[in-house]
């Protein structure tokens, strides 16, 4: 058991998980913007990949290897697919923890066409032969294929026609670095700007055939951590709302009324979220206090409070992760409209009970 499934089984669950659930997948293929200019946001990543591939197809040669890493949802594998697009390319789509053999591995190179894209999704997760094999596959565009078993195995050499490899990860940490160097263009995807996920929400609203105004596109991206794809979830349930209670059109009020039935938050926090800084700051006074006794206060294993629910309170500034425990930030007060108690240090009386 690792935790990226441990991670995922909860995530998925939430209205706000950042993973794919099985609607997603569903409806996620007619909102994928299809090139480059349909894309939004990343500006620094398009414009150096629009580079990447224009000049790839001046020169009429295949695309470096593109490395794409980022957290989930954020558009690696959109991306993936627009590189091939707009290579005019076709794209075979496999991921790392399907590629358990270097056999399988070979298999799948010794197939491509010339300029194909090889789309290799959670690229960190693949075993370590098949790994190595992809080293040389990368480098010199050629595999050993092994025959035979024991001291009568052979390596065939095999050529294998120039592709594009495009490498996906939530973790570009976990990449050793030979695999790294040997990719020409690396992205790393950052979260969205609330500016750019009204974008999103917009184009996607087009494409279902929903209304939506200005307002209501910037309460959902507001509520959206960040993520496309929790702005695509959070508008298929504001739409079923307003459709429901209203008369089909997104406004501000409706939008917050129905992520309010969903309980996510003005700032995107869900149930969990805000039970972890509610026990945080009713139960410890802000803290420190260790992950172990903050899991047990709101009833949950440790590994949900530190990999589902931590990370974006981190990342929002609610919650710092210290040596002494977890520590509430004064924004996490004023978020739950709490008033922070005075520190000790200020003089409350405590200084006299214990003092000499
Ligand atoms: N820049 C973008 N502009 C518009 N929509 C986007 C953008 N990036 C992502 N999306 C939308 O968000 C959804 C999720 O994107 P995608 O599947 O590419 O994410 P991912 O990074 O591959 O996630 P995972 O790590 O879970 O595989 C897609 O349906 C896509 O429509
Ligand atoms: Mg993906």
């Amino acid at each position: 058991m690792n935790w990226d499934d441990t991670t995922d089984s909860h995530a998925s669950e939430r209205l706000v998980g950042a993973s794919a659930d099985r609607e997603d997948q569903a409806v996620e293929a007619a909102l994928r913007p299809k090139d480059l200019g349909e894309f939004i946001g990343q500006e620094k990543v398009r414009e150096q990949l629009d580079l990447v591939l224009r000049a790839a197809r001046a020169r009429g040669a295949t695309a470096d290897h593109v490395l794409l890493s980022g957290a989930p949802g954020l558009g690696k594998t959109t991306l993936s697919m627009i590189i091939a697009a707009e290579m005019g390319a076709p794209i075979r789509i496999t991921s790392g923890p399907a590629i358990q053999h270097a056999g399988d591995l070979a298999a799948i190179l010794s197939s491509l066409q010339e300029g194909e894209v090889l789309f290799l999704d959670e690229i960190h997760r693949m075993s370590r032969p098949a790994e190595e094999m992809l080293y040389m596959a990368m480098e010199d565009f050629r595999v050993d294929v092994i025959v035979g078993k024991g001291p009568g195995a052979t390596a065939i050499p095999l050529d294998l026609p120039p592709f594009t490899l495009v490498g996906a990860t939530t973790r570009a940490g976990l990449l050793p670095p030979p695999l790294r160097d040997r990719f020409g263009f690396t992205a790393h995807m950052e979260f969205y700007e609330p500016a750019e996920l009204e974008r999103v929400v917009h184009r996607s609203a087009h494409l279902l055939d929903v209304e939506v105004d200005t307002d209501g596109a910037a309460e959902i991206a507001g509520r959206s951590r960040g993520t496309p794809r929790i702005a695509n979830r959070l508008l298929r349930r504001v739409r079923d709302y307003a459709q429901v209670k209203a008369d089909g059109v997104i406004t501000r009020e409706i939008a917050a009324a129905a992520l309010a039935v969903y309980e996510v938050d003005a700032r995107g926090l869900d149930r969990l979220d805000r039970a972890v800084l509610q026990a945080l700051l009713k139960l410890f006074g802000g803290g420190p206090v260790g992950l172990s006794t903050l899991a047990v206060a709101v009833g949950e294993e440790r590994e949900t409070v530190e990999e589902v629910a931590e990370p974006f309170l981190v990342r929002e500034g609610l919650l710092a992760r210290t040596p002494r425990g977890r520590v509430a930030t004064p924004a996490a007060w004023a978020h739950l409209g709490l008033t922070p108690p005075r520190p000790a240090s200020a003089g409350n009386g405590q200084q006299d009970l214990f003092g000499a």
